[in-house]
């Protein structure tokens, strides 16, 4: 029998041993032919709301719920001082390395990837697809795409030089994993939990909280640490750097409320952001996954991974939706922005990050309360696969679109520090104004679509091409199918009609001249006194 349908008895047996219900009208199957490995298929229809599967708490694999923590309950209060993601994983690696045949989730970690990397590198290659091993010339591939800022390989090494051997066997004291923790094994480690975690509420957290406060108070005494709490902790994978010498961090994740979790069998359905018809649900004491429709004989059973665009679908999950996902972005970096004026207009890149900064000041000071405000000056700015845009990206073109042409009589950068701040709070005021009257001047617009243009302009022809039917899942045709994702998605953002005139969001906009509001504001300048006006700030849009 071939090792693939093995492991997937074997998985299936270890399921019903360990209470797992499973509706009879569902089956882990073999898709390997579609290249998605195993996933969960519908062996009759399906109604809505149906219940596929039921998995008990005492059956997913946690840091309230390991081997680690059986054979050294002393160590739970230390592994809950780091991060979600760190410490589910020391949990899998002594759950891998240390118990081996012997864990009880044996047979459930057979069918991850994670085993793999025990065997030899060449095959660790071959099994994770996730940006972090793509070489320099696979990530190549992905140019022009952002993705490439943030591919993660070199946060994953440095936190696995932070665990590796200092906490887990210094601090923590597990000395069954000495030796045992190469760099290769900790990514396939880290690449599982990426791809397969989920973040399970904890069912008694309060009363869990109240005695972790208890016991919080006690480790501070006893271990003096002396740093603030850590802010909240990124997405999955992204967790902060150590806050304490000691690497440990103050704060409990107890007080999250949840668990980064191994979910067997939930874990097993595949994903779409298109045909999602399937999700989990946390009851008491099980976890629940339910239809969301109906689900036709034969029809696979997809999960969502969350709102992800190919470009991260790719990078964290090692694959492609190849007709692009329902939630495709390109993004425009502030630099491609910035060139434009200043190939444009008379400003030059240092005025531009001058008069940016001044900006965002005005901004801040103004609203320093206001919880909702944001920075209007992003790394880059979002163009959705729907047509729109981040209200960020609107607000940015126009105000320098403005700028630029008062520049042109009143050379805003000569002017003493409080004359052109007071210019660029009332261009700032006037400019909030106008988008929140639903307007935007002819000039705005001249330069966004030349702005996407120029951005569209540096992705390869073949990125203007539609998507193919079916795909090999090679990194090269991956990589041209997250460029398409990309491509659209800019693309769309130039019908005006659908971004700005009939956009029921944001908009619908108009546009004006920019003749009158230039006017207008060069006039008022000459008027007003230094008492200084109020300037308005730019909520956070909808889309963000
Ligand atoms: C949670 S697992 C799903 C089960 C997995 N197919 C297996 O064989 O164990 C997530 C991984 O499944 C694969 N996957 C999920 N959805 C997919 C899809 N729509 N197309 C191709 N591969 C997919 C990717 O390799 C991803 O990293």
């Amino acid at each position: 029998m071939p090792l693939f349908t093995k492991g997937t008895m074997k998985f299936t047996d270890w399921l019903n041993h360990h209470d797992i219900t499973i509706s009879s009208k569902v089956l882990i199957a073999d898709l390997r032919n579609s290249e998605q490995g195993r996933g969960v298929i519908a062996l009759d229809d399906i109604n809505k709301g149906e219940v596929l599967f039921s998995i008990p708490r005492d059956s997913i694999l946690n840091v309230g719920n390991c081997s680690l923590i059986e054979d050294y309950p002393d160590i739970k209060q230390k592994l809950v001082h780091l991060t979600h993601w760190e410490s589910l994983i020391i949990v899998l690696l002594y759950e891998v390395l240390v118990k081996g045949e012997n864990s009880k989730w044996n047979d459930y970690l057979d069918v991850l990837p994670v085993k793999s990397a025990q065997f030899n590198a060449k095959q660790h290659e071959e099994t994770f697809n996730q940006l972090m091993y793509w070489n320099s010339d696979e990530l190549h591939l992905l140019e022009p795409s952002l993705i490439l800022e943030r591919v993660g390989k070199d946060l994953a090494v440095s936190i696995y030089n932070k665990l590796y051997p200092g906490i887990i066997i210094e601090e923590l004291g597990i000395k069954e994993l000495e030796g045992k923790v190469t760099l290769d094994m900790y990514l396939a480690i880290a690449s599982t939990i990426m791809s397969y975690s989920f973040d399970v509420e904890i069912s008694d957290f309060d009363e869990q909280e109240e005695n972790e406060e208890e016991e919080e108070v006690e480790d501070e005494e006893e271990e003096e640490l002396e740093e603030e709490e850590d802010d909240e902790e990124k997405e999955e994978g992204e967790d902060n750097e150590s806050k304490t010498q000691s690497g440990m961090e103050p704060r409990s994740i107890l007080m999250d409320g949840y668990y980064k979790s191994m979910v067997p069998l939930a874990d097993t359905l595949n994903a779409d952001t298109n045909l999602h018809n399937a999700s989990l649900t946390y009851v008491d004491n099980e976890l629940v996954m339910k239809s969301l429709k109906a689900i036709k004989k034969g029809d696979q059973i997809y999960n969502t991974y969350s709102d992800h665009p190919n470009s991260e679908i790719l990078r964290r999950y090692g694959y492609v939706e190849t007709q692009g996902s329902k939630y495709d972005f390109g993004e425009i970096p502030l630099n491609l922005i910035t060139k434009h004026f200043e190939d444009t207009t008379g400003l030059t890149e240092e005025s531009i990050k001058d008069l940016l900064h001044f900006v965002n000041q005005i901004i801040m000071e103004e609203h320093e309360d206001d919880e909702n405000l944001v920075d209007i000056v992003l790394d880059s700015y979002d163009c959705f696969k729907s047509g729109d845009v981040i209200l960020e990206l609107i607000f940015l073109i126009q105000i320098l679109t403005i700028i630029a042409a008062v520049d042109k009589t009143e050379s805003i950068m000569t002017l003493e520090e409080a004359p052109k701040y007071q210019l660029i709070n009332r261009i700032s005021k006037k400019c909030y104004q106008l988008i929140e009257s639903k307007k935007l001047t002819n000039q705005f617009l001249e330069n966004y679509k030349a702005i996407l243009n120029s951005r569209l302009n540096q992705y390869p022809k073949l990125a203007s091409q539609p998507y193919e039917p079916k795909i090999p899942f090679t990194r090269s045709k991956m990589a041209e199918v997250v460029l398409k994702s990309e491509y659209q998605s800019l693309k769309n953002c130039l019908d005006i009609d659908k971004t700005f005139k009939k956009n029921e969001d944001l908009g619908p906009f108009k546009f004006i001249d920019d003749e009158k509001l230039i006017r207008n504001i060069i006039k008022k300048r000459a008027q007003e006194d230094s008492s200084g006006e109020e300037t308005s700030s730019i909520k956070k849009s909808k889309t963000t």
